[in-house]
């Protein structure tokens, strides 16, 4: 058994003008260990398929299981990362790592020195003191990593979380995350706009496109991991980069034509 499976899964909102379908038909499994990508349009429902992974929003029909179970609420094993860092700005940044430890009354001394060694790692050593508003947005967000790995989840869950960012940052964060993939061993759901991103970082990618909003494409990415920055010179790379966009494509082209 795969250590994610969607399963049938459709996603139907209540508006004012009338319902939603969000997510429709979807089904895919990523094994353990695994790290998937999803692109797809504004709109086709990568989103709301994140926070029903994440069991913050219930699914309309069909299911999705973590680990064998079905999931129903939010769970303890999930790290989540936003486009947001999302940190509270009167708490220093050793105090927003800990931050779920101590919703989750957990044990704030002997993680402390866990959340000292996630800043050493993400190059932050130096700024556990800080405030939030004391660093950049690159700053922010590798503050939001290590509080996302705080409790140690086997599963972490990211909403385009570098795309705030400028290129040169982002490709800092890639980088980064990389780094964190080879060390923590994660099987990780990642949501992009990027198709080089997503190629970067990703042993799948998956490819969503409105009306309806489904999986159209699901591809193995296969270069070997550790992956450097001049992964993305290769003609290998761009080849699977082009397949990518031309299933996006297609996906604009059915979106204007209906
Ligand atoms: N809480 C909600 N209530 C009603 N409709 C919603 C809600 N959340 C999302 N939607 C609608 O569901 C559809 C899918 O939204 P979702 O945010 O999941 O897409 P997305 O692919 O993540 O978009 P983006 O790439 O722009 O972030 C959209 O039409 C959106 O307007």
């Amino acid at each position: 058994m795969s250590y994610i499976s969607v399963d049938r899964v459709f996603k139907i909102y209540g508006g004012r003008q009338g319902p939603v379908e969000a997510v429709s038909n979807v089904s895919f499994a990523v094994e353990a260990g695994e790290f998937v990508s999803i692109l797809g349009p504004s709109g086709c429902g990568k989103s709301t398929l994140l926070m029903m992974l994440a069991g913050l929003e219930a699914t309309t029909a069909g299911a999705i299981t973590i680990d064998g179970r079905t999931v129903t609420s939010p769970r303890r094993d999930v790290g989540l990362i936003f486009q947001d860092a999302t940190l509270l700005p009167w708490l220093s940044v050793l105090d927003n790592v800990l931050f779920p430890i101590r919703i989750m009354k957990g044990d704030l001394a002997t993680h402390r020195q866990k959340a000292r060694e996630l800043l050493d790692m993400v190059g932050l050593g130096d700024f556990h003191a800080h405030k939030p508003a004391q660093l950049s947005g690159g700053m922010r967000q590798r503050v939001a990593i290590c509080r996302a790995l705080i409790h140690d989840p086997h599963l972490l869950l990211m909403d385009e979380p570098f795309s705030a960012l400028d290129a040169i940052t982002r490709d800092d964060m890639n980088m980064a995350l990389l780094e964190i993939w080879q060390r923590y061993h994660k099987t990780g759901v990642f949501i992009t706009h990027s198709i080089r991103e997503a190629v970067v970082l990703s042993d799948r990618v998956l490819v969503m496109t409105r009306r309806p909003s489904t999986v159209v494409c699901d591809i193995r990415i296969p270069f070997a991991r550790p992956r450097g920055r001049d992964l993305g010179e290769t003609l290998e790379f761009n080849a699977i980069c082009r397949t990518l966009r031309e299933h996006i494509e297609a996906g604009h082209r059915r979106d204007r034509a209906a």
